[in-house]
């Protein structure tokens, strides 16, 4: 700490040169003290981050350490232990704080892992089981190059999605243990999820049942409305993104990497260009014509063929972006519901509402939605189904959720959910998971010899401010959960005793009639001519999105 000390005093005494107005020489001539380059005032700014950043979390360490303390004790005192075993939870608990400030002193890397199966490819990187090689834990790893993120401009991206994992400590959002970097990648160390993640469960069953349905779609809301509160906005919301944990239940993740950004190089959409949606192939002649209206089985198979593709390609997958997103008139909270209603729709029907053969008509369907929203007959759903889907498949101002979650939560497709046990209760449907190294949940992806990498080693931090860094200081982060594994502490015992016996997902449901046949609930009436959406989201002290900000 006090070479930091003096590292700090000499920097602050340099950044005063730099600030000070050079003296001339009598002749007037400038002499060969050159005044530092920009590169070397932001390597200064850089470093002075580095080390602010580095005391202020000296103190909240302190704070929490405290903070912990008081909580396990208040704990204990309610949870009615003999004074022999508080004794205890107390000592081991001290001796897991040792090993926090232990652990916050050593410099993490990638070396620290057994790399295991690859689980997940993404337009930045990859997604990895991985084992510490210390504690043999268990962990995801998720891999992303930092060249690649510069390019595409996602510095302030991955930034968000570190800072909301990081912040938002929430049953229903995946869990950070921490996050590090070398000079090529960025690494964040999650909780693995084993039970897959939704794409892959909807691929497996082509749709769920209502009941699953309802289960999963009650989560989703439970976890957009949990980052809503801390203010931040997904915009990104797929099933690749919502995960199960080895239990059926869901959590979300992936903050913060959109490639809907890439849409931005596409032509401007246009609300009223309706014309050019309509499904065509072209003749051998290269004359257009109308392609034969797909039955719902063909819909689908189609589309369970073109899904992974269209989920690994770089421009990703536009089918679950709201319209006032992609028609970059500015983009609230709401966003994230429309992406609800999109998968609700796929859940039940089999595809998402506005998919075709190319990503662009699908946009345009999209922001056309009045004329596309269709339900098809075979998929015969429930009419409060249906209704759900059209309140959160509209215009903004019309959508469940711009008023907040309850809106939806109350809506009576949802009639018995009991909200607060929803994450207690036995998930809808209970993935197989053998052991905590088993991936059968993933699809399995091909291993090329650079994809098992040596780690880059990463040096010591002065080193690593090349001016390419500079963009990803703070990135580091370690939480104390790391550490504080409930079963080591003695707590798992506590933690039997206060939970109540879980019933299951169907019970808490009203028991549903069958699905009549009805046509699609109309749409939501034609808005007003401008309202597609506000700038809030770029206003200060508004939500903060996870993704790019409109334009
Ligand atoms: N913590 C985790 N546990 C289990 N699987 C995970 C975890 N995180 C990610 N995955 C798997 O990896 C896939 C890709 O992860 P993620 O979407 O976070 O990566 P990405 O590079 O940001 O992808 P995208 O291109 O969709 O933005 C997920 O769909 C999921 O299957």
């Amino acid at each position: 700490m006090d070479s930091a000390r003096s590292w700090f005093t000499k920097l602050q005494t340099r950044e005063k040169s730099i600030g000070k107005k050079k003296e001339l020489p009598p002749n007037g001539k400038e002499g060969t003290d050159e005044a530092p380059s920009s590169a070397t005032k932001q390597r200064v700014a850089a470093a002075k981050q580095y080390i602010e950043k580095h005391y202020k979390e000296q103190m909240k360490n302190l704070q929490d350490r405290k903070e912990r303390r008081c909580s396990l004790e208040k704990k204990l005192a309610d949870a009615n232990v003999s004074e022999e075993e508080q004794h205890n939870i107390v000592k081991q608990f001290e001796k897991k704080e040792t090993e926090y400030m232990r652990m916050q002193r050593h410099k993490m890397s990638v070396d620290d892992f057994d790399l295991l199966t690859m689980i997940g490819k993404g337009a930045f990187g990859e997604v990895r089981v991985c084992r510490e090689k210390n504690t043999g834990n268990v962990y995801a790893m998720k891999k992303l190059r930092k060249s690649e993120m510069l390019r595409r401009g996602q510095v302030e991206h991955v930034k968000a999605e570190r800072n909301l994992l990081a912040e938002v400590d929430h049953h229903c959002i995946v869990k950070l243990y921490c996050s590090f970097q070398d000079s090529e990648y960025l690494y964040l160390i999650m909780e693995y999820l084993p039970g897959g993640d939704m794409m892959t469960l909807l691929m497996r069953k082509d749709t769920l049942t209502e009941d699953e349905a309802r289960f999963y779609v009650g989560e989703t809301v439970l976890a957009i409305e949990a980052i809503h509160r801390h203010n931040y906005i997904h915009r990104d919301i797929k099933p690749d993104n919502l995960l199960l944990d080895r239990h059926g239940h869901l959590r979300l993740s992936d903050f913060g990497l959109c490639k809907p950004l890439d849409y931005s190089n596409f032509p401007d959409l246009n609300e009223k260009d309706v014309t050019s949606t309509k499904p065509q192939s072209t003749n051998g002649d290269g004359r257009q014509q109308s392609m034969p209206k797909r039955t719902q089985q063909e819909q689908l198979e189609h589309w369970q063929k073109n899904r992974r593709t269209l989920a690994y390609s770089t421009v990703g997958t536009p089918d679950y972006i709201a319209p006032e997103v992609l028609l970059k008139k500015g983009y609230g909270m709401e966003c994230d519901w429309w992406s609800l209603g999109a998968i609700m729709y796929e859940m039940l029907v089999g595809y998402p509402p506005f998919y075709s053969d190319e990503p662009m008509t699908t946009c345009r369907k999209i922001v056309n939605w009045r004329t596309h929203l269709k339900f098809p007959e075979e998929a015969r759903l429930m009419t409060d189904a249906k209704d759900l889907i059209s309140k959160l498949l509209c215009n903004v101002d019309q959508r469940l959720g711009t008023k907040g979650a309850e809106e939806i939560k109350e809506h009576s497709w949802f009639s018995g959910v009991e909200w607060d046990k929803l994450y207690e209760i036995e998930a809808a449907y209970q993935p197989q998971v053998t052991d905590e190294l088993d991936t059968q949940n993933f699809e399995k992806f091909e291993e090329s010899s650079d994809n098992i990498q040596c780690s880059a080693k990463a040096g010591p931090w002065r080193k690593m401010l090349s001016s390419k860094d500079l963009n990803f200081v703070g990135y580091t982060y370690k939480n104390f959960e790391l550490v504080n594994d409930p079963e080591v502490l003695g707590m798992a015992e506590l933690k039997k005793k206060e939970k109540a016996k879980r019933p299951s997902a169907k019970s808490l449901f009203d028991s549903s009639p069958d699905a009549e046949e009805q046509p699609a609930p109309a749409p939501a009436p034609a808005p007003a001519e401008n309202d597609e959406g506000s700038t809030r989201s770029t206003e200060p002290d508004m939500p903060r999105s996870l993704s790019a900000p409109s334009t």
